[in-house]
């Protein structure tokens, strides 16, 4: 027997990730790459000591009341935790880290790829050439929306907010945002601040969206929030499908009130929306805003340095309770 502490990774993580934990630990890896379900978790808690779950695992308070206590840190291979019930976690005695930072600027990647490719129709584009329906060209030919030199507005200007900023500033957008508190100077680089969400949307030609999905954000950009968005606006969410009426989004596009969207997360993961997909107006990427090899490492060791930290009796960096 070992004196290593146990740990359950329930999805396959980078080979890196796996190969230092295995040095590290006693692993429990899912192999064949399931979503640990909630009987999963419940049962894996008796098992082992500390566990690397995706955003697929989800810890309701229904399961964390289950937990068995040799369960002692939550070591989130995300930045978001809304799978977490974090007030059960911590009433319950665990520990719950994430992993903020590391994957910022390749999420920001995504959100420019939707961005443009929604201004440009690379859904339709795509399909034409690909098909061999492109038959023929005129300067009327799928016009989009220039993305240079336009207004984005940014929900959220936390850390992929603010890479995404970066980003924009390289294709000289004119930068608005609303978050829960002003940045500093340094941080706003220049960027407009609205305390009021409506006074965002209405100079919004391109919206972005980079809050947590939360209560208080659940359907955030809501019929009526839509409809203050200028005519022929463009959504990007990366975030989460929770902060979007999707059925809303579907009518404002329907109308041509909201010319396109780029979007990267769905109410219903896996899956996404069905009735999106009759849509050439809407860009749909399968959540892989932080899927590089390099980000993928660098979550998956930034789990193992909060687990670490936690094993050796100290604080773990990213601790969230
Ligand atoms: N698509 C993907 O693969 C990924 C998605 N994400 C999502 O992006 C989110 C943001 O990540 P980070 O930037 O690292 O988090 P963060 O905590 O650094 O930034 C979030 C910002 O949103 C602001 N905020 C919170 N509630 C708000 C509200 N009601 N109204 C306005 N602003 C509000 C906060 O003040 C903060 O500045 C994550 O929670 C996650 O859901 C993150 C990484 C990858
Ligand atoms: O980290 C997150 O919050 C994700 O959505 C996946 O990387």
């Amino acid at each position: 027997m070992s004196d290593k502490p146990v740990i359950w990774i329930p999805r396959r993580l980078s080979d890196a990730t796996l190969a230092r934990a295995r040095r590290d630990y006693e692993v429990i890896v899912n192999e064949d790459d399931t979503p640990g379900s909630a009987e999963d978790i419940i049962a894996m808690s008796g098992r082992v000591d500390g566990m690397i779950p995706c955003h697929s695992e989800h810890f309701s308070a229904e399961v964390v009341a289950k937990l068995d206590p040799r369960l002692r840190i939550v070591a989130n291979h995300s930045v978001g935790v809304d799978h977490c019930d974090l007030p059960a976690l911590k009433s319950h005695g665990v520990v719950v880290t994430n992993t903020p930072d590391v994957l910022s600027d390749a999420t920001a990647e995504i959100a420019m790829l939707l961005m443009l490719g929604a201004a440009r129709h690379a859904v339709a584009g795509d399909r034409i050439v690909r098909t061999g329906a492109w038959d023929s060209w005129s300067p009327s030919f799928m016009v989009g929306k220039q993305v240079t030199g336009a207004r984005i507005g940014i929900v959220g200007m936390g850390r992929v907010g603010r890479a995404f900023a970066r980003k924009a500033r390289g294709f000289d957008m004119e930068i608005h945002y609303h978050n829960r508190s002003r940045l500093s100077p340094e941080d706003e680089a220049g960027a407009i601040f609205h305390a009021d969400v409506d006074s965002l949307l209405e100079v919004s030609d391109f919206l972005s969206l980079h809050c947590p999905a939360t209560p208080e954000t659940r359907k955030f950009l809501n019929a009526e929030r839509l409809a203050r968005l200028p005519e022929g606006a463009v959504i990007v969410n990366t975030a989460r499908g929770a902060l979007i009426d999707e059925a809303a989004l579907l009518d404002a596009l329907d109308s041509g009130h909201i010319a396109s969207a780029g979007l990267d997360c769905f109410e219903v993961e896996p899956g996404g929306n069905p009735a999106f997909a009759s849509h050439d107006n809407i860009f749909m990427l399968p959540h892989i805003g932080s899927a590089t090899r390099a980000t993928r490492d660098a979550m998956g060791f930034r789990a193992l340095d909060n687990l670490d930290a936690f094993f050796a009796g100290k604080e773990p960096g990213d601790r969230l309770v």
